[in-house]
C-alpha cells in the first residue's frame, strides 16, 4: 500500500460491510477506503499496485456480499465525491457519491424536467450508472450525455454515452472502469410540476414496495413479457423464508432481512424461487442484484 500521508480519506482495515448494504448483510472489506473527494480518490488509485482487486460500492442498494467478506480494497463513495453543479442551462455535473435522490431534488428545484424518476432510488449515481437505473418509464442513460471514467492505473478518462451498449438495467463496455462523475441533459421545465411529478412517484412507490424495510429492490429483472413479481406471487412464495430471509408479502420481487438473514440464507431463498419458478412456468429468472465476496 502506498504512504499514508500521500492521500487525505479514510483507510480502514477490515471493516465490517453489513452496515454498508441495504439488505444489512455481508462480511468484512479486506480494506475500504473513503476518499476526501474526486483529485484523492485519483491519487489513491494511482498510488496502489495495478493488480490490487478493487470494487466499487455506493449506498450498498443492490448488493448481496457474502458472509466471507471481501479481498482488496473496497472503495465507498458514500457521502464522499458529493460534488453537483449547474454547468449550462439544462446540464448538470454530478460525481458518483450523490444519492439520486439529491439529483431528482437538484434539478426539480432549477425548474429542470428529466430526473424526476431517480426520486425513490435509494442509490448513488455511480450504482445509477452502473445498473442503468430506472423506474416509471424513466432510465439513468437516458438523461446522460457523457462520463468521466477511472481505470486501475488512476488515469481517468472521459467518455461519450455512445461508448456503451446500454439496455434494461445492463450497460456493456465497462471493464475495469469506474465512474467518477457524469454530466446530464435534462429538459427545461417548471419546479412546482416537477416536485409534484416527485411526490406521486414516491408516492406510487410506497404504496406497491417495502420501502421502509431492508432489502435489495428488486432481487430478479423482469423477463421479457412478463414481471418476476407475478411469477413469484403465482408460486405461492409470498411469505415463503430461509432462515432471516423472507419474501416480501408486499411484493414478490422482494426479499427483506427479518432482521437476522445471512447471505446464504438470502442466496438459497433465491435459488429456491428460481427453482419454484423454472418449475411451474419455464422461466430462468435472472437476478438484478450484483453478488459479491467469498462465502464464510
Ligand atoms: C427499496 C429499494 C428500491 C429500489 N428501487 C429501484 C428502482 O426503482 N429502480 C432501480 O433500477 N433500482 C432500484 N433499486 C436498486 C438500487 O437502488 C439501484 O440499483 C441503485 O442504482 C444502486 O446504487 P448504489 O449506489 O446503491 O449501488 P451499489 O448497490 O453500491 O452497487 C451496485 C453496483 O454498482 C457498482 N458501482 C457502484 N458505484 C460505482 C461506480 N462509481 N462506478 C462503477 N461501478 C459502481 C457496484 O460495484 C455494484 O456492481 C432499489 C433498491 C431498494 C433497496
Ligand atoms: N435502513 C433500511 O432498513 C433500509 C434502507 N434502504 C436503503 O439502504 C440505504 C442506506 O439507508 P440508511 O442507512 O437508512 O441511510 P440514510 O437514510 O442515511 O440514506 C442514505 C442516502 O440514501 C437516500 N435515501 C434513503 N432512503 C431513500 C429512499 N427510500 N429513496 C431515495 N433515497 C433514499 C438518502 O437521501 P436523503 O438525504 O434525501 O434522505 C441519503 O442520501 C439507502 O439506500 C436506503 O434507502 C432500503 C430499504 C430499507
Ligand atoms: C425496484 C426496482 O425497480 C422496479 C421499479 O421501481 C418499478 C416502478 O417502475 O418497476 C419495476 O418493478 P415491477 O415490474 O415489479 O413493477 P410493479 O408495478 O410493482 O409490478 C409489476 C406487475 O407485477 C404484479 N405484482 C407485483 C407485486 C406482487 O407482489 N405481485 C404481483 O403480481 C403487479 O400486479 C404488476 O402487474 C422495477 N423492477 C424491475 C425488476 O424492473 C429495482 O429495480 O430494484
Amino acid at each position: 500500500m502506498m504512504a499514508e500521508a500521500a492521500y487525505r480519506g479514510t483507510l480502514l482495515n477490515n471493516e465490517p460491510l453489513a452496515k454498508y448494504t441495504s439488505w444489512r448483510v455481508g462480511g468484512p472489506a479486506q480494506r475500504m477506503y473513503l476518499p476526501e473527494d474526486k483529485a484523492d480518490l485519483i491519487a489513491f488509485i494511482a498510488g496502489l499496485p495495478e493488480d490490487e482487486p478493487l470494487v466499487w460500492i455506493g449506498l450498498g442498494s443492490n448488493l448481496l456480499v457474502r458472509d466471507g467478506g471481501i479481498r482488496g480494497t473496497v472503495i465507498n463513495t458514500r457521502g464522499r465525491l458529493k460534488d453537483m453543479r449547474l454547468i449550462d442551462s439544462a446540464r448538470v455535473y454530478v460525481e458518483a457519491g450523490v444519492p439520486c435522490a439529491h439529483v431528482a431534488r437538484f434539478c426539480s428545484d432549477l425548474g429542470l424536467t428529466g430526473a424526476e424518476f431517480l426520486a425513490g432510488i435509494p442509490g448513488t449515481m455511480g450504482g445509477a450508472l452502473k445498473m442503468n437505473a430506472g423506474a416509471f418509464g424513466g432510465e439513468t442513460w437516458g438523461i446522460v450525455d457523457r462520463v468521466e471514467m477511472i481505470n486501475p492505473r488512476g488515469e481517468v478518462v472521459a467518455r461519450g454515452k455512445q461508448e456503451f451498449d446500454v439496455a434494461y438495467r445492463s450497460v456493456k463496455g465497462l471493464e475495469n472502469e469506474w465512474f467518477l462523475s457524469a454530466e446530464l441533459q435534462l429538459q427545461k421545465g417548471n419546479s412546482e410540476t416537477s416536485q409534484q411529478h416527485i411526490k406521486a412517484l414516491l408516492e406510487k412507490r410506497n404504496a406497491s414496495q417495502p420501502t421502509n424495510k431492508p432489502t435489495c429492490g428488486s432481487v430478479f429483472k423482469n423477463p421479457p413479457g412478463d414481471f418476476a413479481a407475478r411469477l413469484i406471487e403465482a408460486c405461492g412464495l409470498k411469505g415463503y423464508a430461509v432462515g432471516g430471509a423472507v419474501v416480501s408479502e408486499k411484493h414478490a420481487n422482494f426479499i427483506e432481512n427479518r432482521g437476522n438473514a445471512t447471505a446464504v440464507d438470502i442466496e438459497a431463498l433465491i435459488e429456491h424461487i428460481q427453482t419454484r419458478v423454472h418449475n411451474q412456468f419455464g422461466i430462468a429468472l435472472q437476478t438484478e442484484v450484483c453478488r459479491m465476496g467469498d462465502k464464510a
